[in-house]
């Protein structure tokens, strides 16, 4: 569980990037910010790995304060994605994604051994192991760096526009994926975007921003899609505009999944994985 506890943010420039936040995101789900440019997300994720310190109030992790924990090796514990994978170009894919482990103290051969392991995990061919960052595509690249999030196992993943830059086949074909993931492996996953549809399909919490940090609505997909807080959201979420006419419900007894209806409230399907129906 990581608790925002009265949290604000000033930069030294005088800017607020947030104020007075509190909320508690549970373990071993996925909560996803969302919000128009500027309007804090990332700070409050930078603020979990202590990248950003804030300026008042606490961040925890199972009720422990991060502000107490070494800061290199609280960051260590957290996987961490980013928008441009952040991958060291003049390593190859399999160094990429043993760093950590090795800096942690793994052996290089058995932290390699993992890593292949992990690219097998993310769906990547274990051929490309070899290769260097600027010899995949964007998604192979963005699909190396949640291998390399994962592979000191950390309980928590970070992720920050993750799939922004690439194409809308593959980023639908890397949503999927980490949806296949997280149902196997249950981490807490914290995952900013600024795509309201992108949210939707990944998470189990949305937690909607206006600027300044502030929750214009929190809830799942299915609550905030069956009633949106005020006319903010229902503009955030395209409700009022008519583009939506689908909509996702929560199936409380199956696991999980996450029901397509359409406006009239019919089944129209299940969100699924991305392989063929049988
Ligand atoms: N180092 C900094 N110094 C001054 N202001 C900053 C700094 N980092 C962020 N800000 C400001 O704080 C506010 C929140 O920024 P933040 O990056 O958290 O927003 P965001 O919601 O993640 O935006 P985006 O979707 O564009 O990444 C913005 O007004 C931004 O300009």
């Amino acid at each position: 569980m990581i608790e925002f506890r009265s949290v604000s943010k000033q930069f030294p420039d005088g800017t607020t990037a947030v104020e007075d936040f509190s909320f508690v995101l549970p373990s071993r789900k996925t909560t996803v910010l969302v919000g128009s440019s500027g309007c804090g997300k990332t700070t409050l994720l930078r603020m979990i790995n202590r990248m950003i310190e804030p300026t008042s109030g606490q961040v925890l992790i199972d009720d422990v304060d991060v502000a107490t924990q070494d800061r290199v090796k609280l960051r260590r514990s957290i996987g961490y994605v980013l928008q441009s994978s952040g991958l060291l170009p003049h390593r190859k894919v399999v160094d990429n994604v043993a760093t950590v482990p090795v800096l942690n103290g793994v052996p290089k051969a058995k932290a390699r051994e993992q890593a292949l392991e992990l690219l097998d995990k993310v769906g990547l061919d274990r051929g490309l192991a070899n290769r260097y960052p600027r010899q995949l595509s964007g998604g192979q690249q963005q699909r190396v760096g949640v291998a390399r999030a994962l592979a000191s196992d950390p309980n928590i993943l970070l992720m920050d526009e993750p799939f922004g830059a690439v194409d809308p086949i593959v980023r639908a074909d890397l949503q999927n994926e980490l949806n296949r993931l997280q149902r196997e492996l249950g981490k807490t996953i914290v995952f900013v975007t600024h795509d309201i549809e992108e949210a939707f399909v990944l998470a189990d919490q949305v937690i909607i921003f206006r600027k300044g940090g502030v929750i214009a609505q929190a809830g799942s997909p299915a609550e905030i899609l069956a009633a949106p807080a005020d006319d903010f959201v229902a503009s955030f979420i395209g409700a009022d505009k008519g583009k939506r006419d689908l909509f996702v419900q929560e199936r409380p007894d199956d696991g999980g999944r996450r029901l397509v209806v359409d406006a009239n409230g019919r089944a129209i399907g299940v969100l699924g994985d991305g392989s063929p129906a049988s």
